[in-house]
């Protein structure tokens, strides 16, 4: 198969009569590194859960190295991981038990579920219960399912949400060997630190609408070596603004006043 990573053509989305996500473009070439940036509600897991076939788009195309979800279902799902932003494991399971189900489902064998659970530091953990788990260990296991096939592409929706400073810095280690591997990672997120020190690009959206799509260096010339909390203060500090003075406690505080 030629990779030629993941191509979006005018992808929208409009949900309930709403247009949640207007005209959509991207290319991520193979060993790129992508992140989705913007508040919330921006439309940053509506666009991944469309990549990953969870909802289709209204229009436009999505193509992963040739193949579609419309034309090639299977073909392209084996060439995603995916960790949503919310997920309940099974309760009464293992760690083991279920990282070696999602191994299984992948044709993968329980070797390959045990180099994943390294990965996440949970090998140590893994005849405890997921339902046992804090949140930040129940991501890291949600993280070793997504990449244990080690996909073409790796979709994370705010996959370093409950990690303490170690494991937000071991994840960055791991998108870095992803990366290596020439495999493709798109992921959503609100720790923009966390995009400054792994990705290539990052996109910030405002309602459903691209309002920067730059290379991390272009954000880091600009605004130095935390480029995007400046470019987010830039672009989103008098809707922020506006928000603040217009909300409920503050109207009580002028009132107090
Ligand atoms: N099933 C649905 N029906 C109607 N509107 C929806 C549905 N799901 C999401 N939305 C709306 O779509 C918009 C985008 O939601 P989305 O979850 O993609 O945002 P997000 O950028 O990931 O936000 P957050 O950072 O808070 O997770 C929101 O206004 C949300 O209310």
């Amino acid at each position: 198969m030629t990779a030629k990573g993941l191509t979006i053509k005018q992808v929208t989305k409009t949900m309930a009569g709403k247009v949640i996500v207007e005209p959509f473009d991207l290319q991520i070439q193979p060993g790129e590194v992508v992140a989705l940036c913007g508040g919330n509600g921006a439309g940053k897991s509506t666009i991944l859960r469309m990549i990953v076939g969870i909802l289709s788009p209204t229009s436009g195309t999505i193509e992963l190295n040739g193949k579609t979800y419309a034309n090639h279902r299977v073909d392209y799902l084996h060439q995603i991981g995916y960790m949503p932003d919310h997920f309940n494991f099974a309760a009464g399971l293992s760690a083991r038990e279920t990282i070696q189900f999602y191994a299984a489902l992948r044709g993968k064998s329980a070797e390959v579920a045990d180099t994943a659970l390294r990965a996440v530091g949970l090998f140590d953990s893994r005849n405890k219960r997921v339902t046992q788990f804090s949140k930040g260990m129940q991501q890291r296991l949600l993280f070793a399912q997504a990449i244990l096939a080690k996909p073409a592409l790796v979709v994370l929706d705010e996959p370093t949400n409950g990690l303490d400073p170690y494991w937000m810095d071991a994840f960055v280690d791991l998108v870095r060997e992803l990366k290596q591997a020439g495999q493709s990672v798109i992921f959503s997120t609100h720790q923009l630190q966390v995009a400054d020190a792994v990705a290539d690009r990052a996109i910030f959206l405002m309602n459903g609408q691209v309002v920067r799509d730059s290379a991390i260096q272009e954000y880091q010339t600009q605004y130095g070596v935390h480029g995007l909390y400046g470019a987010f203060s830039d672009l989103f500090a008098p809707t922020l603004q506006h928000a603040v003075s217009s909300a409920p406690n503050n109207r009580r505080r002028e009132h107090d006043c």
